[in-house]
Order: C-alpha cells, then structure tokens, then sequence
C-alpha cells in the first residue's frame, strides 16, 4: 500500500493538533504529575540505557508517534532493509550494513548469493593481515617490521576509522602508530608522515570507488614519499594495502589486488566503519576485539528489528527527533560525548546524519513541504559547558541534546568520573527546569539583574549511559545513531542512502583547477569566481597582476 505524503498521514494533523495543547506545558509541570516519569520513560538494549524522559512529551505524544511510524510503515521499511531490498532507490541498491556485523552461521542471499559468506571471507582475510602486522611477520621492503598505520581516505573512509581508534585507543596495541589522512591541505598528509620511517611505515588507501580526488592525491604522494625514501618503486608491494571495492582501479594505481580488501555497492560510505574500512581498526585492536566492536552492532540491529516500538531505542529517538524538528521547530541537535575517548564522535555523527538525512525530496522526487535532517555538532563534556551551552541554557533557540555517559572510566583517577558525570545529569536537570524568576529573587539577587539569570527551561535532552566504553558498546552506539537516522528518514519518505549533494562542487573543482595554475585571463565563471581565481593566482606568485 503506498504511503501518502507526510502532512497527509492522520498521525501528523494529531500531531500538529496536539502541539498547539502541548506548547504551553513546561517539563517542570510534566515531571510534577508524574512521579514516576523519569523510570518509565526509558528503554534499554545492548548496554545501553535511554533516559528520554526530559523530552516534552506526554504519553499521549508517543502514542501519536508510533501511530506515525505505522502509518509511514516504519517496520516494513526496516524489513525491507534488512531483507536486501532495494531501498536506496536513487541508486538501485540495497543497503545492508546490518549484513557486515551478522555472525558466521548466519545467511543472507541476495540476488543469489550469501552476503554473509562474503563478509566472513573479507573478515578472515584482514584478521590473517592483522594478526601479520601484529606480531611483526608481515616486513617491509627493507626486511624490517610495519610498527607505523597511516589510513589514507576521506569521508566515510577517514572519519569512521579515526573516529573508532580514538574511541577505542584503551584497547590498541600501544607498539603500533596510527595515523590518519584526509584532507588534500598537505598539510595533513606531511605532519602526519613527519616523524615517520618508512621502512616500517605501511599505508592502507581505503576509498570505496577508489576515485576521490583527494584519498588519490594523497596516496600519490605517499607512494613518491615511500620511494624516495626507500629508493625503490618495487618497495610499494610491501607498505600498501587498499580497501576497495573497485579492483581495476587499485591495480590502476599500482596496489596488488592479492593485497586489497573488499566490500560492496551495498555499504554506504558512512555505513562502512565495520567494513573491511575498519581495517586500521581491526589492526590497531585485533581481530578478537574488532569482533566485539560487531557483536554490539549486531545487538542493536537485533533489538531494532525485534523490540516493540515503545521499547526500541533506535526507533525512540529517530521519532523524538522527527518531534523535535517537525513540531517544536529545532534546527539542531547537539550530541555530548561525556567521555573523552569519544572527542570524534560528534564529528563522525555528521556524516552520518547530514549525508543520510540532509535532502530536500521524497523518494518519488517531490519537494518536502515539512523539515528534515537537522544540523548535528557537538563536543566532549565537559569543555562544551564552558563555552557554548550558555546559549543552549539562555538563548533564544530550542536546540535538544544528547548527553552520552558512563559508569566508569577507562582510566580513574582520584574523583574525576564522578564530577564528570555530575555534570551529564546536572546539565540535563538545568536544560530541562531552568530556574524561575521567582527563585531568583528569593536568593536575594537585585531585581534588575534577575532577568539576566532566568534559565526557562523546557529544553528536550536524551541522556544515554553504559558502564563502560568498550567495543561492544561503541559498535551499539553507532548502530544506535544508523538506525535513528533510518527511523527519521521512513518518517520523512526520503533517500538516506545516497548523497548526490555532494557532487557538484567535485565537478566544479575539477573545471577550476587547470585555472589556478595558468596566466590565461579568459575565464568563463560568474564575476565573483573569475575575480577571486584571478587573485589566488597573483597570491601565489604566478598570477595576472605581476606577470610571472
Ligand atoms: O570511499 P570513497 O569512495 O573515497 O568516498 C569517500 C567519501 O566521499 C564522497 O564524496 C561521499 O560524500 C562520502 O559518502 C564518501 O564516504
């Protein structure tokens, strides 16, 4: 049955009618006739435990998002996912991230053949690299041992495995130096390489086409680093790998296809971090921990296909979102790691929210008339607190957050953990009740200065907790966030699976770049951009100006 277009859904005119209730309410009153809100207004799955209940909803709130998930057929489209259909419709592809983290015994056959047989090959075969870096069998041209990783990629292929080093940094192999490169400033590509040999330096160039301008720029200067330093081009075959799934063009670049990884159409690059992508993961933790890392995705995704919807976290926050957005209006969404392990999570959250969710049509190529994916940004707790939560606390935007704690630390010390997490709950408490004028007063502050220093409050917050950051439960998060932005994208009847958005500007790039280096004044852009090209190139010292 086809599902008609949001606004049309009876559950959003309830919605919408319910809002105009619910506008005035304040989480204080919420919270004062509930005794029991903040127990009952939580789920748990895989480690993790969801504190939503400093959200402004009511019961009768979530009864109307689950019959919206219903009517935008929510559970068929995530069993359309998980069954390989072809979802990504701009792209005809399947999107099957779920089958990169299913264990062995199990099977998926898609158009004729078991992914999950695939993905366990792939898997053995960086677990047989991994384990040769590891314990120093695997040597250099030279004869000497790889002891420096530099993952050379971008995108889906850079922030998906610095993110899960940093994260996971407890768990690596303090012996071995990993290092990550991006961006085509060379600049990151020489300080990253600086203090480096390169007879024990290997490069693993993850890109999924195998086609970006940049990961290529950047693996091209590798391979004259590698040379100039080791005086021999054959010495490429022992310090390169590639993780790929385009074989023609790894041979293209010189790399033995004996020593590349795959993967398939059906990951999108920002779905790709348990992928063969995670090679420099698997490596900096072995394969046993990279295990775990899948096991906790594996939970999610079990308790996102199986738990009711009332007790699914994915599905909870993907719907407190969509309410968020579409009917209290927030622009943004911040996500506050209390754990500083996690200081690039904020960041690998952006792909794979604002790639997945940023789009502006439906599935059938209609313009939306509603918002959908908002801005996601964040910082660890608690510097945030001490710079930009004022205008989360006084100003004039409503911008819900995420606040991600933990039991315990990784490395305690004196009472840190604690004052750290006094401040994931004491920051949820001051979002959510804010202080009164009336308050104010009565602790004696002049009555000029007390406007200053009223906080509303009735500021939406999730809080997550587990015990402790490990792979298992690093792997649950990110499968927690993936199948969030899932949940919002059904509800908005949108493509999160493919990211044209980002093509226009490569094109354009690439027409500039001749430009940039010659003296021809002709150029046939805008008057903007043939004014600044002009300019860069005088900066540069070759340009129109001084005729060089
Ligand atoms: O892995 P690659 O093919 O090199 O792609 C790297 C990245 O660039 C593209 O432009 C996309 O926007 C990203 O989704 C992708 O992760």
């Amino acid at each position: 049955m086809p599902i008609p277009p949001l606004r049309e859904r009876p559950a959003y005119a309830a919605l919408a009618e319910h809002h105009t209730q619910l506008q005035h309410r304040h989480l204080r009153d919420l919270f004062a006739e509930d005794a029991q809100r903040g127990e009952r207004l939580s789920a748990e799955a895989a480690g993790l435990y969801l504190d939503y209940s400093k959200n402004r909803v009511t019961d009768q709130t979530l009864r109307l998002l689950f019959d919206l998930a219903e009517q935008s057929q929510l559970q068929q489209g995530r069993d359309m996912m998980f069954a390989g259909d072809r979802i990504n419709v701009s792209e005809n592809r399947s999107v099957l991230h779920v089958a990169l983290r299913m264990p062995r015994d199990a099977s998926l056959t898609v158009d004729g053949v078991d992914v999950v047989a695939q993905v366990h090959e792939v898997l053995d075969r960086m677990a047989d690299f991994a384990n040769k870096i590891r314990t120093g069998a695997w040597l250099g041209h030279t004869g000497r041992p790889i002891r420096n990783i530099v993952n050379i990629g971008i995108g889906g292929s850079d922030l998906g495995p610095v993110m899960a080093y940093e994260a996971l940094r407890h768990y690596t192999d303090r012996d071995l130096t990993f290092r990550f490169v991006s961006n085509v400033d060379a600049t990151d590509f020489v300080e990253a390489t600086r203090d480096l040999d390169a007879e024990q330096t290997l490069f693993i160039v993850s890109s999924k086409t195998f086609g970006t301008l940049e990961t290529l720029t950047n693996a091209t200067s590798a391979r004259d680093w590698l040379i100039a330093r080791l005086g021999d081009p054959a010495a490429v075959a022992k310090h390169f790998v590639a993780v790929s799934t385009n074989a023609e063009r790894v041979a293209q670049f010189g790399i033995d296809t004996a020593n590349m990884f795959g993967f398939w159409d059906w990951v999108g690059g920002r779905y790709s971090v348990d992928s063969a992508i995670g090679l420099s993961t698997m490596v900096a933790l072995g394969p046993e921990q990279f295990g775990e890392l899948l096991a906790g995705f594996h939970a999610m995704d079990e308790h996102f296909r199986t738990a009711p919807l009332d007790r699914n976290l994915p599905a909870l926050m993907g719907l407190l979102t969509v309410w968020n957005v579409d009917f209290l209006g927030a622009q943004s969404i911040g996500v506050m790691p209390y754990e500083q392990y996690l200081k690039r999570f904020p960041a690998y959250l952006q792909q794979l929210t604002m790639e997945s969710n940023g789009k502006h049509v439906t599935l059938d190529g209609t313009t939306v008339d509603y918002q959908t994916g908002p801005v996601y940004w964040g910082e660890p707790g608690t510097n945030g607190q001490h710079s930009f939560y004022q205008l989360l606390h006084q100003g004039t935007r409503l911008i819900p957050v995420d606040l991600i704690g933990f039991g315990r630390s990784l490395n305690p010390l004196r009472d840190h953990h604690d004052i750290l997490t006094s401040n994931v709950f004491a920051q949820a408490q001051a979002l959510a009740f804010g202080k009164t004028e009336q308050e104010i007063l009565a602790e004696g502050t002049s009555p000029d200065v007390a406007p200053h220093r009223v906080m509303q409050g009735n500021r939406p917050s999730n809080v997550l907790l587990a015990e402790t950051l490990t792979p298992r439960i690093l792997g649950a998060l990110v499968a927690l966030y993936e199948h969030s932005v899932f949940t919002q994208g059904t509800i908005w009847g949108i493509d999160s699976f493919d990211q044209w958005g980002v093509e226009l500007g490569k094109v354009l790039a690439v027409a500039i770049i001749p430009e940039l280096g010659g003296t021809e004044p002709a150029l046939n852009h805008d008057s903007s951009t043939n004014t600044l090209i002009r300019r860069y190139r005088a900066l540069k010292g070759g340009g129109d100006h001084d005729g060089h």
